[in-house]
């Protein structure tokens, strides 16, 4: 029997996101193996969801490694080396909430690192994008929003492309509102991303 390709999930909050990763896999409809996540905050709940998954589990603290007078980048070559142990088919990014220097994507040469962002390419790099995508749209700025999935380079949020998918605002929207509508669309975007980028890393 041919062997399930493997990821590994990045998180650094609740995990929804890695939830519904979990739950593709289990239900064969993300074919692979998600063989580890690692989260930068202890006490995010994502790893209770690894581990009720039955995944291994991995935590790292860049403030230790201040505290050690390490740096940033040996920071992340710490985590480019954790990931290296699993040999991931891929990496992926399910609201990993730190900017990975080249370091990191050195230990990834063959771009197989993918990101879930809450906005459209180039509208709203970086942190808290929904709450921005709310504002603009109550300053009239944009009519909707949405999300995407792209490979992770250098540049935040600048990757190519996987998948993007528009998300209507209402005028009656809270950002309550608007959140778990995106939060929604999140969960079935993330598989069908992951699973996109899996064939097209398994034609290269
Ligand atoms: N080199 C890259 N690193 C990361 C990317 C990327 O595309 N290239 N995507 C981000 C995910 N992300 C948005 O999708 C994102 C997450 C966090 C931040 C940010 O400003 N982080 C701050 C700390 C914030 C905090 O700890 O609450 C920081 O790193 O100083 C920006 C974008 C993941 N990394
Ligand atoms: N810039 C990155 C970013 O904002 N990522 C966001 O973090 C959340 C993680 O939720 P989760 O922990 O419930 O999966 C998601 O909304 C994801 O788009």
């Amino acid at each position: 029997m041919a062997t399930l390709p493997t990821i590994v999930v990045l998180i650094s909050g609740s995990g929804t996101n890695l939830q519904a990763l979990i739950d593709a896999t289990q239900q064969g409809q993300l074919k692979a193996k998600i063989v580890a996540v690692v989260s930068n905050r202890q006490k995010a709940y994502g790893l209770e969801r690894a581990r009720l998954a039955g995944i291994p589990t991995e935590t790292v603290s860049l403030k230790k490694f201040k505290d050690q007078g390490k740096s940033r980048e040996d920071f992340d070559n710490f985590v480019g080396q954790l990931i290296d142990q699993y040999k991931p088919t891929l990496v992926v990014l399910a609201g990993w909430m730190h900017i990975l220097s080249p370091r990191f994507l050195s230990h990834f040469p063959n771009d197989n690192v993918m990101n879930l962002h809450p906005a459209l390419p180039g509208q709203f790099d970086g942190a808290h994008a929904i709450e921005r995508a709310f504002e603009a749209f109550q300053q009239g700025k944009i009519t909707h929003t949405g999300i995407m999935v792209h490979k992770v380079i250098a540049d935040v949020d600048r990757g190519q492309v996987i998948l993007q998918q528009p998300v209507p605002i209402l005028d009656t929207d809270t950002l309550e509102d608007l959140e778990d509508r995106i939060h929604k669309a999140e969960h079935e975007l993330i598989v069908k991303g992951a699973q996109v980028f899996l064939d097209q890393l398994a034609s290269l």
